[in-house]
């Protein structure tokens, strides 16, 4: 159910802004970021429905966040263990799940897709999803470099329509990047900020430019590391230690490809180089198309750049 609410900016005392306060949300896809983002939002009271495409990756997406909040608990609660089995249980109360989409959009304030980086796939979802949810239902992307603009034209809803994007892994990382698009009306964004704030994160509001802001730095900064290991520069092993010892990073360039995943980094680097054909920054990878083309995705598949198994 949607809350209207009326809050007064600070400053702007005679104009009241409205913003629809989300309280169900549905995310769809239950992969590393789907699943991070349902755990955050059900243990800050969110009713949440994960949607993922079968029922073996929804079960693991619930196993994993058992595990993660337990992890949570162990920090919050190290001297109030039945406190922390509380909080526990009701995160958990608070999380359901679903392969049919369609079926949970009716009663649902915010749809957040998660699912994989590719600009026709979020937009079938999005296209099919806004004829069957509600007329005040928020549609959002995480998205890592796919233009909202591009995504929300599958729908008739660009007013109600921004982007949301979360880092790995979300119940860590303590920023999210609220996008608005030029047609995100400002109850919309407002609504979006405002979500992300309940969420106990950090917000920047962002232009719907590729990357945003943290990507556009990111994504180069970890393609020139590739390529300097191409050239022979230098082991992934020493710059990874060069770029955590020598800048404080807490990962290499190489350790955080294989965690983002590295099929999101080619998706990623492809549709930036399709779009910018002469842009060395985007030329294609050898050792990444590799690795993808090996199944080798990273620590999600158990090996990418290094080995987990
Ligand atoms: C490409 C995309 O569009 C954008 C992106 O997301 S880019 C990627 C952004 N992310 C990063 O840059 C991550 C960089 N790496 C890190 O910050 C750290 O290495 C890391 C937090 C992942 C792991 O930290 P590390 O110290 O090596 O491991 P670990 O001890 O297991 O975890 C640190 C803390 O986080 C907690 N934690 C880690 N993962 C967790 C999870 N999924 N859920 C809950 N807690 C978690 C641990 O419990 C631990 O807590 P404690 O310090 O209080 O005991
Ligand atoms: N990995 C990161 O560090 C990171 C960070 C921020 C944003 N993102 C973005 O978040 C999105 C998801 O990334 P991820 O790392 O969680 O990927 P992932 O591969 O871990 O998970 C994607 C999930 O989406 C599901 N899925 C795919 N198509 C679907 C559909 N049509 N309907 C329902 N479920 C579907 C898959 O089964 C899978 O479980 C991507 O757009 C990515 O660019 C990733």
């Amino acid at each position: 159910m949607a809350f209207l609410t009326h809050h007064i900016c600070r400053g702007l005392s005679s104009s009241a802004v409205r913003h629809v306060v989300i309280k169900n949300v549905t995310i769809i896809g239950g992969g590393q970021m789907g699943a991070g983002i349902a755990q955050v939002a059900a243990s800050t009271g969110h009713a949440v429905t994960l949607v993922d495409t079968n029922e073996d990756i929804l079960k693991k997406a619930v196993k994993g966040i058992e595990g993660n909040l337990k992890r949570v608990v162990k920090k919050k609660f190290a001297d109030k263990p039945e406190a922390g089995e509380e909080f526990i249980g009701k995160a958990m109360q608070n999380v359901s799940t679903s392969t049919d989409a369609g079926s949970v959009v009716q009663g649902t304030d915010l749809v957040l897709e998660a699912i994989v980086e590719n600009l026709k796939v979020k937009q079938d979802l999005f296209g099919g999803l806004d004829k069957l949810a509600p007329a005040h239902t928020i549609f959002a992307s995480n998205t890592s470099s796919l233009s909202i603009t591009d995504i929300a034209s599958s729908t008739n809803r660009l007013d109600r329509f921004g982007g949301l994007h979360f880092f790995n892994p979300v119940p860590v990382m303590r920023l999210v990047e609220v996008i608005a698009t030029s047609s995100t009306s400002q109850e919309t964004f407002d609504s979006l900020l405002n979500f992300s704030k309940m969420l106990g994160k950090t917000t920047v509001s962002c232009k719907d430019t590729p990357g945003f802001m943290v990507n556009r730095l990111l994504l180069p900064y970890i393609l020139d590391a590739v390529r300097m290991y191409e050239r022979g520069d230098g082991s992934k092993e020493d710059i990874d230690i060069a770029m955590k010892l020598g800048c404080g990073y807490p990962m290499g360039p190489f350790e955080l490809s294989d965690y983002v995943g590295l099929d999101t980094m080619k998706f990623i680097m492809d549709g930036w180089s399709a779009a910018n054909p002469d842009n060395p920054m985007f030329a294609q990878s050898e050792v990444l198309n590799k690795l993808v083309s090996e199944g080798k995705f990273g620590k999600k598949t158990g090996e990418g750049f290094y080995k987990y198994k």
